[in-house]
């Protein structure tokens, strides 16, 4: 015998349907799906597109005191490609296992917390529990190749300054363990291409000064700063005595390389780039000098940012964080276990702490596997109405936080 499907699973699975995969997402399924569902719950809605195709749909649920400062409920709306012959099944079409796992992309990254929001209000309007503080649902494009068109283009226009926005959630990551990532910062994104010139001449030859040998001593120079890092990560202990997590480090990775033309012909140029995600321990100023002293060591040799963000400030977790007491005190009346963090990686929260809103990444995912952006992506379906219950209580304490 079959037994019914929740609807917030279908709900759910019909979202994850929808082939929101970079770089051909379609954001006209997706906002038509959102706006659908906006008018279920009777939320008023918004679609925002400074970038033409891009759009950003904004649900808002009016709270009692609309004066006060409004929550921000952020997810995006895009996933990553995939390599589909390495799944097990079809990875748009959300198929459920026979344990109730549910496999497709973007079921981790982050369709389940955007999904969950949508399910929180219908869970909060049906307890009859309309919260003090105002509640925005965010749902923003291109988060994966950078979000400069997404959440970067919303946080500068005068929508964004209207809803005074106090506090935000957004992403978090999968936990194998039976504990919650909460992550109160990231690390500053920057990609660079460093690029060398020099002398050139017969590949026989021992010329001096190539743009070869100039770009392996600044290489050099980058692998000793990463290993210098990846010591501190393995061995260190921060000032409180605690083992570093990859957040609290700065990485450093080459992970492109060009150059060359024929074997016997010495190169004219030739160019390395790396990711580096700058820890919120480390001065930026300092370090871009740090690193441009680097690659000016050289003669004739030019750096440029294809990636970069000029703040990695975080939501500090003290006593006068009055969001984080909260969530910390449920978590801790609900006996779950949670992990801060700073995110390895980038998220959109970026954009958002930078004009100084704190903001906290939580994805309901413990228990489970670090899939995201992997192939056989899921969750399970129990996972996921426990989350929907997690966020409903959560969230609707936040939003009736008076004095914040
Ligand atoms: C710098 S924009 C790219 C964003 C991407 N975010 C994640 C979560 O993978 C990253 O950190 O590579
Ligand atoms: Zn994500
Ligand atoms: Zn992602």
């Amino acid at each position: 015998m079959t037994s019914t499907e929740n609807p917030a699973v279908t709900r759910f699975r019909q979202y994850l349907r929808i082939k929101t995969v970079q770089p051909n997402p379609d954001y006209e399924e997706c906002t038509k799906f959102l706006l659908e569902q906006a008018k279920e719950i009777g939320l008023k809605s918004q679609v925002f597109e400074y970038v033409k195709g891009k759009p950003i749909v904004l649900l808002t649920w009016e709270g009692r005191d609309p004066t006060l400062p409004a929550i921000l409920l952020n997810s995006h709306t895009d996933v990553v490609p995939v390599f589909e012959e390495k799944w097990s099944c079809n990875p748009f079409e959300a198929c459920k296992l026979e344990n109730g796992d549910i496999i497709a992309r973007g079921a981790q990254d982050m369709k389940c917390v955007g999904s969950s929001y949508l399910e929180v209000i219908r869970c909060l309007q049906d307890q009859d529990k309309q919260p003090c503080r105002t509640i925005h649902l965010s749902y923003v494009p291109d988060e994966e190749i950078g979000g400069e068109d997404g959440m970067g283009r919303f946080v500068e226009s005068d929508d964004f300054k209207k809803l005074n926005i106090g506090f935000a959630l957004d992403e978090g990551i999968a936990n194998p363990i039976d504990a919650l990532k909460v992550f109160y910062g990231e690390r500053a994104p920057w990609w660079i291409n460093v690029t060398t010139r020099g002398n050139t001449g017969h590949g026989s030859q021992l010329i001096q000064n190539t743009a070869a040998v100039k770009l392996n001593r600044i290489i050099n120079k980058f692998m000793e700063l990463r290993d210098s890092q990846e010591r501190q990560l393995l061995i260190g202990k921060n000032p409180g005595g605690k083992k570093y997590n990859l957040g609290d480090v700065t990485s450093v990775n080459l992970t492109i390389l060009k150059t060359g033309v024929q074997y016997n012909v010495i190169p004219q140029e030739a160019m390395a780039g790396f990711d580096i995600r700058v820890s919120p321990n480390v001065d930026l100023l300092q370090f871009k000098n740090l690193i441009e002293g680097y690659v000016y060591s050289e003669s004739d040799s030019t750096i440029e940012y294809v990636q970069y963000f000029d703040d990695n400030g975080y939501t500090p977790l003290n006593e006068n964080n009055v969001w984080w007491i909260v969530l910390r005190d449920f978590c801790k009346g609900r006996n779950i276990s949670i992990e801060p963090e700073i995110f390895p990686a980038a998220t959109d929260s970026r954009y958002l702490r930078k004009l100084g809103i704190p903001a906290l990444g939580i994805s309901y995912l413990k228990n489970t596997p670090i899939l995201l952006h992997d192939h056989d992506e899921r969750i399970n379906e129990n996972l996921f109405l426990e989350g929907i219950e997690f966020y409903t209580d959560l969230i609707f304490h936040l939003a009736n936080i008076q004095d914040a």
